[in-house]
């Protein structure tokens, strides 16, 4: 999609959003107040280092966990609020998601084709179940149980399954991590075309060949957005609600001590190191 075209009303919201991971080993902050929209009609690629948050993010974006704190509207339900049951009749109604592992959201006794036909039946009109199976390269794999297929073509099983019937949101984790260039390039033309027929997406991934096809791409480290780009836009770091900005890594290098100096002349805010006292 062309991202200047006007879009429609955000899909997810999330506003200081936060997830902590309590163990007996102590607490793990892996979002730590995120704040963003998604759109319909944009594909949105998080992106980032190990463990900066991508995954859990995707998690809670998908409606398949609850924030620690913050506020996550998911396709106009309150996500800490709603019930269990509500819950799963959005995700199973509206979403399709692929989850990091791929083979946890294939059916393992189940024909490719009769699974895509049962989803695509959860959502409504069916959709198009041996459409779907071709948009990802699957065609001759219709027949196929989980079991005769290979790591790569689960991957892509799950995301068909993620596609058909139309669901208004989806949310993949790394969805070419297993795939060799040809095949990612495919699932990533699928994902794309979805986006462009409105729905909104978002995908996670470390690849750079899919970081530079996505419409709106965000970067996370720590646990926070650090940085979005959209479309022709040059990369605008994020300010939080708190006022935080996480300078890239090359310009935090320049302040060892890290301690700044922020001032404002005329419409530029100047960010100096400040001055040695003897
Ligand atoms: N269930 C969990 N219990 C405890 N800690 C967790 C759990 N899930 C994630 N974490 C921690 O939260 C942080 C963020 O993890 P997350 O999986 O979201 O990162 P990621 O960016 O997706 O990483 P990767 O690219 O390696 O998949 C990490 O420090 C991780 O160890």
């Amino acid at each position: 999609m062309a991202t200047d075209e006007v879009v429609g009303e955000a899909v997810v919201t999330c506003e200081d959003l936060v997830k902590v991971f309590r163990s007996a080993t102590g607490e793990t902050h892996a979002l730590r107040g995120i704040g963003l929209e998604v759109l319909p009609g944009v594909l949105t690629v998080v992106a980032g280092p190990s463990g900066s948050g991508k995954s859990s993010l995707l998690t809670l974006l998908g409606a398949r966990d609850r924030p620690s704190a913050g506020q996550l509207t998911v396709l106009g339900s309150d996500v800490a609020a709603a019930s269990t049951r509500q819950l799963r009749t959005l995700r199973r109604r509206r979403i399709g998601f692929v989850p990091q592992r791929s083979s946890e959201a294939v059916f393992p006794h189940v024909r490719a084709i009769d699974q895509l036909r049962q989803v695509g039946s959860w959502r409504g009109d069916g959709g198009d179940p041996a459409g779907a199976l071709e948009a990802v390269g699957l065609g001759d794999r219709a027949g196929h149980l989980p079991s005769a297929l290979s790591g790569g073509e689960q991957q892509r099983l799950a995301v068909a399954l993620a596609l058909v019937g139309s669901p208004q949101l989806v949310v993949a984790d790394e969805p070419t991590a297993e795939l060799d260039h040809a095949n990612a390039d495919k699932v990533m033309d699928a994902l794309l075309a979805t986006a462009a027929a409105g729905c909104a997406v978002v995908i996670s991934s470390h690849d750079d060949r899919i970081t530079h096809r996505a419409d709106r791409l965000l970067r996370l480290r720590h646990g926070v957005v650090s940085s979005e780009t959209s479309g022709q836009q040059a990369t605008a770091a994020v300010i939080d609600s708190t006022g935080r900005l996480q300078l890239p890594p090359a310009v935090l290098d320049l302040f060892p001590s890290r301690r700044v100096v922020v001032e404002t002349v005329g419409d530029e805010v100047r960010l100096r190191r400040p001055e040695e006292t003897p």
